[in-house]
């Protein structure tokens, strides 16, 4: 990254003082995705688009992140496994933005701290830039590091007290000696302009700045390595609303000048659909629908996504598509220690029969850019009496095994999509 890629620089109105209002304006970060183009608000939609023959740059398959669960007493032995991450499979292309979202729980930042190698998986692969990454050991993840940086959520305490700003961003420059020394401060202050902070507050403190401005200074960090991935992990949920937009349109901005690929983890619908072209749900530890923005928001197809559409409060409901009538789930989340057989938001889905109970709904492609793991796919008001996936399964309609019947050869279960897919109101295969 030189000086002469530097995006338009952005400058943070509170770069030359250390404080950012306390009081945010009345206007909410989804609404000013929503609305206008005036300064601080997120414009029109974020992360560009990557060209149609970009080339895979992350491609995950049947991820898994089992944590043991160990007895109390002297001998701590495992009793049992939370499954917060358990056969998720997708693809990000070199520039694009693919969004994570879910309640609390389902798994999103475990997949991204296995993605970024913080933990080792239990199973699967992912595949970085032609290469499975999962099984790597530290010193051979050395490398990688440079090409797979992380934005944490937390601008309060991922950033060391004790050091200046200067280090924090000069660090990772020594460690893989990116620059000659004498080079270090010169680029240190470049990447402090790129985010929109005064370079000569190189020599402050982390305290010295506000909520804002230190997400700032954690995404200068992830930068200096010049990163062809950044997971970043709810890296605008812990900052004021009015200060959000800002740091948004920061990263959109990175995004599309330096062509940098993001993994977008976010439980805000209305700032994923701003910023990412495509978007993973999670429910439980599983991807159970993933597609294009308007497949998602526009043409969901699960129970479970088009009841965490309609629990947008209202002033986000115009960012994301108009008032929705509020689908209410029953019960809570059950424990990834002891998932539900079959489908596991079948305890909760408003339409489950009892195949869902039998079988796991496989994460099916129903159109070009858009695939659904649910039994009774449709839109709402919309979904099929019979199992729309038993053909492809070589099942009954109540999930037993057809003896007439096996299970599609075209039944393709990999990351990305496919020229063919399943047309799920034919109930045949299709294509372009
Ligand atoms: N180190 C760990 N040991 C045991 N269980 C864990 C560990 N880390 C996460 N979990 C569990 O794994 C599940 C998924 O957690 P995760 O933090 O990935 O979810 P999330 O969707 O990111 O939630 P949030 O939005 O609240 O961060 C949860 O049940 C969580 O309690």
């Amino acid at each position: 990254m030189s000086a002469e890629q530097q995006p338009g620089r952005h400058v943070d109105p509170e770069a030359t003082t250390s404080t950012e209002p306390e009081a945010a304006p009345a206007q909410h970060a989804a609404t000013a995705v929503a609305t206008d183009g005036s300064p601080g608000h997120v414009q029109g939609h974020g992360a560009s688009e990557a060209p149609a023959d970009a080339k895979t740059l992350l491609s995950v398959e049947d991820l898994r992140m089992w944590f043991p669960v160990k007895s109390s007493g002297v001998i701590h032995r495992t009793v049992g496994h939370v499954q917060a991450v358990d056969g998720v499979s997708f693809e990000v292309a070199e520039g694009a933005s693919l969004g994570l979202v879910g309640e609390s729980g389902c798994g999103k930042s475990t997949t991204g701290k296995l993605i970024t190698r913080l933990l080792n998986p239990t199973g699967g692969s992912i595949n970085f830039q032609g290469r499975d990454i999962a099984t790597l050991k530290e010193r051979e993840l050395k490398p990688l590091r440079r090409e797979i940086q992380m934005i944490f959520q937390d601008p309060y305490t991922s950033l060391n007290p004790r050091h200046t700003v200067g280090s924090i961003i000069g660090a990772p420059l020594r460690i893989h000696k990116i620059v000659p020394e004498n080079k270090v401060l010169d680029r240190v202050r470049e990447l402090l302009e790129i985010v929109g902070l005064n370079p000569e507050h190189y020599n402050r403190f982390p305290n010295e700045f506000s909520g804002g401005q230190r997400q700032r200074i954690g995404i200068a960090r992830a930068l200096t390595l010049n990163p062809k991935l950044l997971v970043a992990d709810e890296p605008v949920s812990a900052l004021d609303v009015s200060i959000q937009a800002q740091v948004v349109n920061l990263l959109q901005s990175i995004q599309s000048e330096f062509g940098v690929a993001f993994l977008f983890i976010a439980h805000d619908l209305a700032i994923v659909r701003h910023f990412c072209p495509e978007v993973a749900v999670m429910y439980l530890g599983k991807v159970v629908e993933i597609g294009d923005r308007d497949s998602i928001y526009q043409r969901s197809m699960h129970p479970y996504t088009q009841a965490l559409l309609s629990a947008v409060p209202d002033v986000k409901q115009a960012a994301i598509g108009g008032r929705r009538e509020r689908i209410r789930l029953e019960g809570d989340v059950p424990s990834p220690i002891n998932p539900p057989s079959g489908c596991r938001f079948r305890t909760r889905c408003p339409i489950a029969q009892d195949i869902c109970a039998k079988v796991e709904p496989p994460l099916l492609q129903i159109g070009p850019k858009h695939k659904v793991a649910c039994h009774f796919p449709g839109t709402i008001g919309n979904h099929p009496t019979k199992p729309a996936t038993t053909g492809l399964l070589g099942l009954d309609a109540d999930g037993n095994a057809d003896p007439r019947a096996s299970a599609s050869s075209e039944l393709n279960t990999s990351p990305g999509y496919a020229d063919r897919w399943y047309d799920i109101d034919r109930q045949s295969m299709t294509g372009a």
